[in-house]
């Protein structure tokens, strides 16, 4: 058997972990798509459309590390464009592979169908290279080898999407075979002496403090310093908060753990103590409009050491050059045998002597959101992954206390809703073990709902609770207006269509406590595939840090032009 372009390029995915692609079939792939399927140990799993299929490769990226979308040319590159912005946003490395016209076209003057009908076909990698850390395009089979490393070796190294497009007539052609994996596994190591400066000035910064803080952002995962962020916890013996899209990176049952710092929508006792500190260590954290409450929370200033995946700035000064998960585990051991900065600690725990409130409501009454984040919250195990849409999803799931081990994904930098569905299947094709639930709105889930048909294919036994609440809430409370209405659909009869007679999905529709927690027990019950659970609550049920985020989003987005 001949070795070719689309083997070294599965081959290369096997290698850095992955056991599955996603691919959505078009006459320029298809060449492409056999040799995929030629690599042993590399499923191929198809999706409804080319969103989804790089949303899916998205939500794998988010449990193995790296995820790979191949796609034909400009009809469904394009659309899978939307993904790969989002995994930009969210330090992501999921690889795009396009087909890509017939290499004796380009130059040839040839109008080629799905183009925008002119000769010059580089739009695409060109519209690539903006929302990618590596972009190539593959027109034959010696030049193969070096460009598919340097786009997977960038991904990796940068946490971000990479594009490969590949002429439909190159992915069969004969090709070398790669040499060891390390080729793209490799990282530049940090320089020494930056890191060592580092360590010295926060330990100077933290030398004239007493009410320190941490604050763990998104990009602590990216940066793979789960473990330096304890480490260095344990050796400050401070508070800890997480930002919103950071939840469950650090573990919720440490003890000094106070929430969720995410300024008028915090934890209770959260934003008291962020206010009250005067040295705030941020690891990772990303400062957004969302994330800051309309730029009303966002810790900077003297007071501030920001510590990114490859830099840290404080006090006027900038360590560059370095690796967050080094600094961490250096500024741990250097704190070691210091004392203790638990002022905040202590302060927190004055400030929040009574109990958080508790979502609960009678369970036969109607259902509330209360009501339906209780008992959602409640199947949260270690084993479980949440996977919350943007919307009050958000919020409600910001309340749920997570036991050790248990993950919860967003996309809280690039927020396109309706992204958690093909991310759900995504990340549950990764991660059959562990128990997988969605929390996604009606807005939403309209964008994207074909990927529960899939996951009805593949028998996941996922259980999504679509949160029927009438339209746009998250837009209602920014800003209301006739455009935040949709048409209702019978979200839970979708799972009938899409069993098409053989599925084993099952759709349930709860208005009151009983009725979910009963379609929760059959949802607990359905192995062989998804569980649809419509929770229909009122149009305001909202939670009330919706209400309050939502006046300062809209306070922001209203600010008068500059003069
Ligand atoms: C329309 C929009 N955002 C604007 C938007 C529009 N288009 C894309 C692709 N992404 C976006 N975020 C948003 S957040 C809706 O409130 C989501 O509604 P739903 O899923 O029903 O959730 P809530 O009811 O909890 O808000
Ligand atoms: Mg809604």
């Amino acid at each position: 058997m001949t070795y070719t372009v689309g083997m070294y390029l599965g081959d290369r995915l096997k290698q850095i972990g992955l056991d599955h692609h996603f691919a959505v079939a078009g006459d320029y792939n298809l060449v492409l798509l056999d040799q995929l399927l030629k690599i042993d140990g590399m499923e191929q799993v198809y999706c409804c459309n080319e969103l989804n299929c790089g949303y899916s490769a998205e939500g794998y990226a988010r449990a193995k590390g790296a995820g790979a979308a191949i796609v034909t040319f400009s009809v469904g590159a394009i659309s899978a464009f939307n993904a790969v912005g989002g995994a930009y946003a969210e330090n992501l490395p999921l690889i795009l592979i396009s087909g890509a016209p017939n290499s004796n076209d380009h130059g040839s003057g040839h109008i080629l169908h799905h183009t925008i009908g002119t000769p010059d076909y580089a739009y695409q990698i060109e519209m690539a290279r903006r929302i990618t850390c590596a972009a190539v395009s593959i027109i034959s089979a010696d030049e193969a080898p070096a460009k598919i490393d340097h786009a997977i070796r960038t991904a990796l190294r940068e946490r971000k999407p990479a594009y490969i497009e590949i002429a439909c007539n190159v992915a069969g052609a004969a090709c070398a075979r790669p040499g060891p994996v390390s080729a793209v596994l490799s990282q530049v190591p940090g320089d020494a002496a930056t890191l060592e400066a580092a360590v010295e000035a926060i330990a100077a910064f933290l030398a004239k403090r007493d009410k320190v803080a941490i604050l763990v952002g998104s990009k602590l995962r990216a940066a793979d310093g789960g473990e330096g962020a304890v480490a260095l916890a344990d050796a400050l013996g401070c508070a800890v908060a997480t930002m919103a899209a950071a939840k469950s990176f650090f573990p919720e049952n440490y003890p000094n753990y106070i929430g969720t710092y995410w300024g008028e929508a915090s934890s209770p006792g959260a934003r008291e103590i962020f206010d009250w500190a005067d040295g705030i260590l941020c690891l990772g954290c990303v400062f957004n409009d969302y994330s800051t409450v309309g730029w009303t929370a966002w810790p900077r200033g003297a007071n501030v050491v920001q510590a990114d995946i490859g830099t840290v700035t404080l006090d006027g000064q900038v360590f560059d050059g370095l690796h967050l998960k080094d600094l961490l585990t250096a500024l741990a051991a250097r704190l070691a045998g210091q004392p203790k900065k638990g002022g905040t600690m202590t302060e927190y725990r004055r400030i929040v002597g009574a109990p958080a409130p508790v979502d609960s409501a009678a369970p036969t009454a109607k259902l509330t959101r209360a009501e339906m984040a209780r008992q959602i919250g409640a199947l949260l195990t270690p084993e479980t992954t949440l996977l919350a849409e943007t919307g009050d999803s958000w919020f409600n799931a910001m309340r749920m206390k997570l036991p050790q081990g248990a993950r919860v994904e967003f996309e809280m930098q690039w927020g396109h809703i309706g992204w958690s569905v093909p991310a759900t299947f995504g990340y549950a094709v990764a991660e059959p073990k562990r128990r997988i639930i969605t929390m996604v709105g009606d807005g939403s889930f309209q964008l994207t709902a074909q990927e529960v048909a899939q996951m009805v294919r593949r028998g996941l036994p996922v259980i999504v609770f679509l949160v029927n609440n009438h339209g746009y809430t998250i837009e209602v409370e920014i800003h209301d207006g006739p455009y935040n209405n949709i048409k209702n659909w019978d979200y839970a009869g979708l799972i009938e269509v899409f069993n098409a007679g053989e599925g084993k999905g099952r759709g349930f529709r709860a208005t009151t406590g009983a009725e979910m927690a009963e379609a929760v027990r059959a949802a607990l019950d359905n192995h062989g595939g998804p569980t649809l659970i419509e929770c229909i609550i009122d149009r305001d049920d909202c939670t009330s840090e919706l209400i309050s985020w939502g006046r300062r989003v809209a306070t922001a987005n209203a600010r008068p032009p500059a003069k």
